[in-house]
């Protein structure tokens, strides 16, 4: 045991209960998208000050899928992520998640699935500056329930897998923002979720680091894993499956690129180089 893991079980400690209750691996039904809105809104606000955030959306992301949501500020990209990923709960609508309907769920429940099931990636990459890179990707493991071993030799595999093998050790600040990021996808990735949500994963990024970040997607999106991210960036856009575009907290439109679609786009957009 290394000597840093007592200090993250002392934060697994404290949501003891929510981490044995969530052990155990989440089962993906049949054919069912992993995913579902339906008739989903968010309002904030009343009368005068009504914000309509996201209005009736309805959606389906199959497994395997890389959905991209792109549309102008405000259009309520955001609002759809945290209330698929089950972070903020609709005023309307249902969200499924692996086959459950989760935005009636109770609190605890809600983050214990969150915990298993999703991993959330954000621009601000929202690492615990104490924590070393391995640390922080254990954290989820462990409050999902995984020993202090297993913890650590998924996070020595998945820091592998995004190449920072060497920056274990490393606390946040020691790192650059690419990096940090890859840890960040690192730590979503530790407890196999359904789905990754991602947020503007590239929006802190110059443009050497969002290839590098594009590239472990691509990886991620050949190995099967369902993606849905938040983007500004029409070259992160364009390595999706398809993209949807919001506006006024609506779908507008629903494009499902091909292979083909996106080798297009990545040579217009001149990203292959
Ligand atoms: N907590 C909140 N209280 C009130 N209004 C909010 C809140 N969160 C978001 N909004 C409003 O909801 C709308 C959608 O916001 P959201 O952040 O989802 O948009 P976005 O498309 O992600 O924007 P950006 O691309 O600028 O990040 C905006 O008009 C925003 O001002």
């Amino acid at each position: 045991m290394t000597r840093d893991v007592p200090r993250i079980m002392n934060l697994s400690r404290r949501n003891g209960a929510d981490a044995r209750a969530g052990a155990g691996p989440m089962e993906e039904p049949g054919d069912a998208p992993v995913l579902r809105a339906m008739g989903l809104s968010r309002a904030y606000g009343e009368d005068e000050s009504l914000v309509r955030a996201v209005e009736e959306v309805c959606l389906d992301v199959p497994a395997g899928q890389t959905l991209a949501v792109t549309g102008p500020s405000g259009c309520g990209k955001s609002t759809l992520l945290q209330l698929l990923g089950g972070l903020d709960r609709p005023t309307d609508g249902e969200v499924w998640l692996g086959g459950r309907r989760i935005d009636h769920l109770g609190e605890r429940a809600l983050a214990r699935l969150r915990r298993r099931a999703v991993g959330f990636v954000f621009q601000a990459y929202h690492l615990m500056d104490e924590l070393t890179a391995a640390e922080n990707v254990q954290l989820p493991a462990l409050l999902a329930g995984a020993s202090p071993r297993a913890a650590r030799v998924r996070a020595t595999r998945l820091l592998a897998r995004v190449g920072l093998a060497d920056r274990a050790r490393h606390l946040p600040s020691e790192l650059s923002g690419g990096q940090r990021q890859r840890v960040a996808i690192a730590r979503a990735l530790v407890n196999k979720p359904l789905v990754v949500l991602a947020d503007e994963p590239t929006g802190n990024l110059d443009s050497a680091a969002t290839r590098e970040i594009l590239r472990l997607f691509e990886e991620l999106r050949a190995a099967g894993q369902t993606l849905v991210m938040v983007t500004h960036d029409e070259r992160v856009a364009a390595m999706a499956d398809r993209v949807i575009s919001m506006r006024d907290g609506t779908l507008a439109d629903d494009t499902r690129l091909s292979g083909g679609d996106r080798g297009r786009l990545g040579a217009l957009l001149n990203w292959e180089g």
